[in-house]
């Protein structure tokens, strides 16, 4: 059976996640960077992790190791609906909690819940929502901001569920390998990866950009990330609709690698949510195949 390491210990929104990756062995790994480390050396076949929720953004540890470590690719996302439960020990009550603790997407995901309901609680960051169990059951602090699963693992009781600043917050998760082969693609996919500009002149993003508007491809996330080494430069994230097999996915990325200092690929792979948009008039695979045929022909004298 395949092993998938994830962003644990047990408990965690990410052991959700990659339970919905089929029958596999899961395996916890304490932080992100971990995981991915565990995925490049070899020890598992894939790692989940977050890389996005709709409140709070980017999950930095995600990105940056998936920019500058050596090269792994998505082949298929999860998003999970994300409400919480506010666990503590046996007896302990609302006046108690000096401290509620909880990994900080989580906590920015319950700020004003945490300053109505427990005014004198100091927040604490972990490594994740399910570590914060951890400690609470350890007496080191007092409340933990987790996923409703984490109390199935740990002795500890719910002081409140359901619990979210923001309805319908959302958490977009990927199952990641050692570079290969995409898996095929389903009509409903997304290639992400991550580019940076040439040049640092007027327009240089706007031309990237155009390169998929060109081609009809929609853009559905992009996202800066600073050089780190390098004060005042970046790199950006890109997420669209398509497959690499597509010809005007491939176009694309050609045109990209042309014009870029730097294009890392980081996968194809069926939408979560299977919407499609629309390629559209002639720029459909056939389109671009009697386009290039065309060409050869011409090239050809024919
Ligand atoms: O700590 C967890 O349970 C996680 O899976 C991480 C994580 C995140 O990184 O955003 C996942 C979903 C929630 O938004 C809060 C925390």
């Amino acid at each position: 059976m395949s092993r998938i390491a994830y962003f644990g210990p047990q408990g965690t929104f990410t052991e959700q996640a990659a339970r919905t990756f089929g029958e596999a062995t899961l395996v916890p790994v304490e932080t992100v960077p971990l995981v991915l480390a565990a995925v490049r050396a070899g020890e598992v076949d894939a790692g989940c992790v977050p890389v996005e929720n709709s409140v709070e953004g980017a999950v930095t540890a995600t990105m940056d190791s998936l920019a500058e470590d050596s090269p792994l690719v998505a082949v298929a996302e999860a998003l999970l609906p994300v409400r919480f439960s506010i666990l503590v020990r046996e007896g302990v009550k609302h006046e108690d909690i000096k401290t509620v603790a909880s990994h900080p997407h989580a906590l920015a995901q319950v700020r004003d819940w945490v300053a109505t309901n427990l005014p004198n609680a100091v927040p604490v960051a972990t490594t994740s929502t399910a570590s914060a169990a951890v400690h609470v059951h350890d007496g080191e602090f007092d409340a933990a901001v987790s996923a409703p699963v984490a109390v199935l693992h740990y002795p500890l009781v719910e002081l409140a569920t359901d619990v979210a600043d923001v309805d319908n917050a959302v958490t977009r998760f990927l199952l990641l390998r050692r570079p290969g082969k995409p898996p095929e693609p389903t009509g409903t996919d997304r290639t992400s990866l991550f580019v940076v500009i040439a040049h640092d002149e007027p327009g240089s993003l706007a031309g990237t950009l155009s390169e998929l508007a060109l081609r009809g491809i929609n853009l559905s996330r992009i996202e800066s990330r600073p050089m780190r080494g390098r004060f005042g430069e970046y790199r950006f994230y890109l997420d669209f609709d398509g497959h690499v097999s597509e010809p005007r996915i491939a176009d694309a990325l050609a045109a990209l690698h042309r014009n870029s200092r730097e294009v890392r690929f980081l996968g194809s792979y069926p939408k979560a949510d299977r919407t499609l948009s629309a390629a559209p008039p002639r720029s459909t695979a056939s389109d671009y195949t009697a386009a290039l045929d065309w060409v050869a022909k011409v090239q050809e004298g024919l």
